[in-house]
């Protein structure tokens, strides 16, 4: 088979699946099957198109998506110009995420352009200027025209014909209740007929998200989240209630003002953040190398018993020095990098570790082996500091760094001990588990508890494979 011929057949293999009204296991498989064969009969191997075919449904797990996912998106072909609309309320970060959002595919070889239909707020569409001309990258907007359906359309249509993939249309920030906006968005949705729309929401809103996000999701097909403003310190606990309200992954999220700021949306570092721990599950994986086998099951039943004794602070130190490279397994560790070890300046970490560890030498069995911070009263400090040869300011500095790490430990209490092989699928559960503690209640229930949580976790774990060609795929 020639080239044209196979790019002709698994075109219309993927246009037939495309065509199916319910896009299933069997509308999958089908369309696999119809590739399969095409690529065959162009002698490609046999081993490389079932690796393919295993991949594809690795993937594409249908099971896996939320019910009101697209699923036709994520196994939409690539090459025909993309529409992409963003919503989100007043001063999300809405006109900002656009500029980012472009940026980023540019740099992945997309031909994005912006489109400011934002006739709302005065100066929006300056900014998107401002912002696009510093990046390069194509805009449309008008000063004069205040219909933004017209402009909308105007601008899909132009760079559609300038052969621009990626279309990235702003609309007017809004806020739940002002209907007349709500109907405008309809509407240039309507005319503009995107093939993704994104909310856009301020990590910091908390449990007004999930009614906001509904709202929006009332009112047009939202198919993606991006939360704005994670370097601020909003834990963004609302962006699993927009998941929950839109079905929807979180795709990316923004970090920073500046253009760059912006990152694909990860699982993990953001439910180590919502629990303000470390990596939870790379710390889960990392336990059984950092911590010596023998010293697993003891420390992980104290942990899970909430006793975060000085003497495991103390027995970690040990392990943690023996290491070598300290930096990247104590990153693993949950509090002991950041505050403890900044980047750059392992040497003086290490010697401060020394410095706590000799302090602690001074102390009783009974100190090391306490979990009540009442114990340690001023006499006990003053003969820690004499045996050391430290001053008392010292030994309150080791105690204080203890009391942030057991805080931080104490959200162990409970977890259970895995079995081998049980690592990840326990850091999974633990997180729901603990995540469920940490949120109030009125959102956990919003997510559909306990059960909910879990699924949204799993959905947001898989966000990462969903994103395809909208998302952080390369093209
Ligand atoms: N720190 C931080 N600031 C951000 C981030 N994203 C946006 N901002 C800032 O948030 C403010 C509002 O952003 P805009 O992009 O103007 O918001 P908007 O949603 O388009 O506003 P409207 O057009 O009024 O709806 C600006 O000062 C941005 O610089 C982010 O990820 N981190």
């Amino acid at each position: 088979m020639v080239l044209a011929e196979l790019g002709g057949s698994i075109s219309r293999a993927i246009q037939q699946m495309s065509n199916a009204t319910i896009i299933d296991e069997k509308a999958l498989n089908d369309c696999l099957n119809e590739i399969t064969r095409a690529l065959l009969q162009s002698d490609v191997q046999f081993k490389l198109v079932r690796d393919m075919q295993t991949n594809i449904k690795k993937i594409v797990n249908l099971d896996d998506l939320a019910a009101g996912h697209n699923k036709r998106k994520i196994i939409q072909q690539k090459g025909k110009p993309s529409v992409v609309m963003f919503v989100g309320l007043q001063g999300s970060g809405k006109t900002t995420t656009c500029t980012k959002y472009a940026y980023y595919h540019q740099k992945k070889g997309w031909k994005p352009a912006l489109v400011c239909a934002d006739t709302f707020r005065a100066g929006a569409f300056d900014q998107l200027k401002q912002n696009a001309t510093k990046a390069k990258i194509p805009f449309y907007g008008s000063y004069m025209e205040s219909d933004p359906v017209k402009i909308s359309v105007e601008g899909v249509e132009r760079f559609k014909k300038e052969n621009c993939d990626l279309i990235i249309v702003d609309t007017s920030g809004r806020h739940k209740q002002e209907v007349a906006l709500f109907e405008e968005m309809r509407q240039v949705a309507e005319a503009t007929k995107p093939d993704l729309v994104i909310f856009v929401m301020d990590s910091s809103i908390g449990q007004a998200a999930f009614d906001q996000a509904q709202a929006f999701k009332q009112s047009v097909a939202v198919g993606a989240v991006i939360v704005t403003k994670m370097d601020g310190h909003a834990k963004g606990g609302g962006a699993l209630s927009a998941v929950a309200a839109t079905k929807s992954p979180v795709i990316f999220i923004g970090t920073g003002e500046h253009m760059d700021e912006f990152e694909v949306f990860d699982v993990k570092p953001f439910v180590s953040r919502l629990l303000g721990m470390g990596d939870w599950s790379g710390f889960m994986d990392k336990i059984q190398e950092v911590v010596p086998m023998d010293q697993q099951p003891e420390l992980l039943q104290k942990l899970s018993e909430g006793n975060f004794t000085l003497r495991i602070m103390y027995e970690q130190f040990q392990n943690l020095l023996k290491m070598g490279p300290i930096g990247q397994v104590f990153s693993m560790l949950p509090g002991f990098s950041s505050e403890l070890m900044p980047k750059g300046r392992e040497k003086e970490s290490q010697a401060k570790i020394k410095r706590y560890m000799t302090m602690m030498d001074s102390m009783t069995n009974e100190e090391l082996d306490s979990s009540n911070p009442k114990l340690m009263n001023e006499s006990r400090i003053m003969r820690i500091a004499r045996g050391s040869g430290r001053s008392v300011r010292d030994v309150m500095e080791m105690l204080e760094e203890y009391k942030r790490l057991a805080k931080i430990w104490s959200k162990m209490k409970g977890l259970k001990i895995p079995k081998k092989g049980e690592m990840s699928a326990l850091s999974r559960n633990m997180n729901a588990q603990h995540m469920s503690k940490v949120l109030p209640p009125q959102m956990l229930k919003q997510i559909g508890g306990m059960g909910g949580l879990q699924n949204l976790m799993k959905q947001m774990g898989s966000a990462k494979d969903m994103m395809g060609m909208f998302g952080g795929g390369d093209k």
